[in-house]
């Protein structure tokens, strides 16, 4: 099988669980949705170069990279056709750490089969998004304990949404929970007496560590 990848790079993971660690990006094509917000909208563009690459392909990068944390994502990564068959294949390798960056219009189901499938980081896409209305609720029953729902907040609006969802779903019975703010729209003091205010007790606030360290607009970190 062949898939359209945008970019790879190792960076450190600037956000997630494994944020600060070392990891290897895999960016793929494409994606369904146009969030206002959207720091990635190059790769979304259909006319995008690309290169065309076979799961053994992808695999032998990063492997050679000697880098056990991966990224995959996009762009929608779950759009990918055959996507399925490149993640079996990297999850054949226990050396490796696989994370999946997915943005919840997606459905989980079909990945959740898949034998020591990888850990999802799933956004559930507030209202300043512009794309709630694209999310498949039934994909917080498809999370484990080493899934992440992410919730990336553009006004307190979005805030105040976050955590009527985190409440009606449980979700922080189901996976961990993360809040981050749109770069540069939120002011993130807010955010954190927000969730002082609310007793927001196991629910991370995370800020994006690559946008800190360099340009917020360069690629490749
Ligand atoms: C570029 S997306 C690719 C994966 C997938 N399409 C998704 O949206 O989850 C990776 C992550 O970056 C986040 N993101 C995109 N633009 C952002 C911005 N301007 N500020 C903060 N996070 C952003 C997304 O919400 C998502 O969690
Ligand atoms: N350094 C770095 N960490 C990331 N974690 C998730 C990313 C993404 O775009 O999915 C990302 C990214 O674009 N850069
Ligand atoms: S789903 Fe992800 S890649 Fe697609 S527009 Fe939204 S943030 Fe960008
Ligand atoms: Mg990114």
């Amino acid at each position: 099988m062949m898939y359209k990848v945008v970019e790879k790079f190792v960076s450190i993971n600037g956000e997630g669980r494994l944020s600060g660690q070392l990891a290897v990006f895999i960016r793929f094509l494409g994606c369904n949705l146009d969030c206002s917000y959207c720091d990635t909208k190059w790769a979304n563009k259909e006319n995008t170069s690309y290169t065309l690459m076979s799961e053994e392909e992808i695999y032998e990068y990063i492997k050679g990279t000697k880098v056990k944390n991966v990224t995959l994502t996009g762009g929608e990564p779950l759009l990918q056709e055959n996507i399925i068959q490149l993640i079996e294949y990297l999850s054949k390798d226990n050396e490796l750490s696989i994370e999946i960056e997915t943005n919840g219009s997606v459905s989980l189901k079909e990945f959740t089969k898949i034998k020591n499938r990888p850990r999802f980081t799933m956004d559930y896409k507030l209202p300043s998004s512009g794309m709630e209305y694209k999310m498949l609720i039934d994909n917080f029953s498809y999370l484990k304990k080493e899934d992440t729902v992410k919730f990336v907040a553009g006004s307190m609006h979005d805030l105040e949404r976050a955590k009527d969802i985190i409440d009606k779903y449980e979700l922080k019975n189901r996976a961990s929970v993360y809040v981050s703010p749109v770069f540069g729209k939120i002011d993130v003091k807010g955010m954190v007496e927000f969730m002082k205010e609310h007793k927001m007790n196991d629910v991370t606030l995370q800020l994006q560590l690559h946008k800190i360290i360099w340009d917020p607009e360069k690629k490749g970190v």
